[in-house]
């Protein structure tokens, strides 16, 4: 009996969302189902995948683990490529006040809103972070993601900005769940910079991100791009500064405003824009030819009473869309992937299938990792899902309720909820 192996087989559907690459357009809906599937999985890496007899067949030793997934469906772990979830304290008097009818950028005007977040990160300490950040991660875990993008931006200074992207790792290093971080230290503008943005800016050109790079803190360069937050200029200095300097680009594009966000990640490169609510069909038609992930996120929307970003239209025009819960203490404090996929296929037009890919191989590029994760291929790692019901059609179907039986991280089982919950 070889060490790390696992057999999963009897998959009423085995959804292997097969591909290294994204799925623009049309082919979003193609999910490469296998009946009656079964898959390997040897040190971590999925080695078999196929029908249960024809795995059964090419076993090269008898398994350490085997998991009967009879009646129920298997699925790549999902990718959760939006998230900010280390900050320190919570917001919930805004939420009052944006039902009571003030909008988010009200707030955000009036000095609250990130700002509030930026002073509870400042004083909270690494401690609190890490155990605030390793509950929400567990969270998530239940839900199915196995990899999970993080942001800074709740520091808006050298040593917090800094110290969110290292408690990140140090979570990282504990947490089944695989974090990608980025670096968003151009979140807001801090009181102390108000009307002088482009010195801020040239703060964190010239302070920050050198010692991000050096130390390798963060892969992604983010920025709020908003109208009176920081303008399509300001975010084209500092992005085009953190790509010559190695890193990849992604951006907070077309929130509120169509301020031209799309098109700027389609100009700059960047792996993903994100939001896009307001983005122009301009803006849409460039980053379909530029292969630019649209990073979709429903519950914001929802949260915030917005409309819907176009997913529809994007797809219809070839994007390639990926969906995330945004997590963040402000606009939307929900981690929940079954709301996601609830909104997407409710509200924004999208078939399950095309939720399902959004959240895994178009997610995982998203996070540029899709020859990695988000398919159930020989060679990637073995990040699975394994649901309560015989079809991915129950994920939106049992509106809003989570329907995650068990998660296979990197081979190992660290998710069951028939054995009480986390296993780790
Ligand atoms: N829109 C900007 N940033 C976050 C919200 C951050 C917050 O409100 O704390 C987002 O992606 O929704
Ligand atoms: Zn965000």
């Amino acid at each position: 009996m070889k060490k790390g192996t696992v057999f999963i087989k009897n998959a009423a559907e085995l959804v292997t969302c097969s591909g290294f690459g994204p799925k623009f357009g049309k082919a979003m809906e193609e999910l490469h189902i296998i009946p009656n599937g079964a898959v390997y999985i040897e040190d971590g890496i999925i080695q078999i995948v196929g029908t249960t007899e024809e795995v059964e067949r090419k076993l090269p030793q008898s398994p350490e683990q085997v998991i009967d997934a009879a009646g129920k469906a298997v699925l790549p772990g999902f990718i959760d490529s939006h998230t900010h979830f280390v900050f320190g304290g919570y917001r919930a008097e805004e939420f009052s006040w944006r039902l009571r009818g003030d909008s988010y950028m009200e707030i955000m005007e009036r000095g609250g809103g990130i700002i509030n977040s930026v002073r509870a990160t400042k004083e909270a300490s690494r401690e609190e972070l890490f155990k605030a950040g390793k509950k929400r991660l567990d969270s998530m875990l239940s839900f199915g993601v196995t990899t999970a993008e993080g942001k800074s931006g709740y520091g808006l200074d050298y040593e917090t900005e800094i110290k969110q992207l290292e408690v990140m790792d140090e979570i990282d290093r504990v947490h089944p769940i695989d974090v990608v971080k980025t670096f968003l230290g151009a979140h807001a503008v801090p009181k102390e910079y108000k009307g002088r943005e482009d010195e801020f800016i040239d703060f964190i050109i010239e302070k920050v991100l050198p010692e991000i790079v050096e130390r390798n803190l963060a892969e992604f360069c983010d920025i709020f791009c908003e109208k009176n937050v920081f303008s399509v200029e300001q975010s084209r200095r500092l992005l085009s500064k953190a790509k010559e300097m190695g890193m990849k680009l992604k951006l907070h594009a077309d929130e509120i405003v169509q301020l031209g966000g799309a098109e700027l990640a389609a100009e700059l490169g960047a792996v993903s824009a994100d939001h896009l609510l307001q983005a122009s069909d301009q803006g849409i038609a460039a980053m379909a030819e530029k292969g630019v992930i649209a990073t979709l996120l429903p519950n914001t929307a929802f949260s915030l009473r917005e409309h819907y970003a176009r997913a529809r239209y994007m797809i219809d025009h070839h994007c390639a869309v990926a969906l995330a819960t945004d997590l963040n203490p402000g606009s939307c404090f929900s981690e929940s992937i079954p709301l996601t996929f609830a909104l997407a296929t409710l509200y924004m037009g999208m078939s399950p299938e095309e939720a399902v890919t959004a959240l895994t191989i178009n997610a995982a590029a998203a996070v540029d990792r899709a020859d990695t994760i988000g398919s159930i291929d020989a060679g990637k790692k073995g990040d699975i899902v394994i649901l309560e019901f015989p079809s991915y059609k129950y994920i939106p179907y049992h509106v809003g309720v989570n329907t995650v039986e068990k998660v296979v991280k990197n081979g190992r089982l660290v998710f069951d909820k028939e054995k009480g919950g986390i296993l780790c």
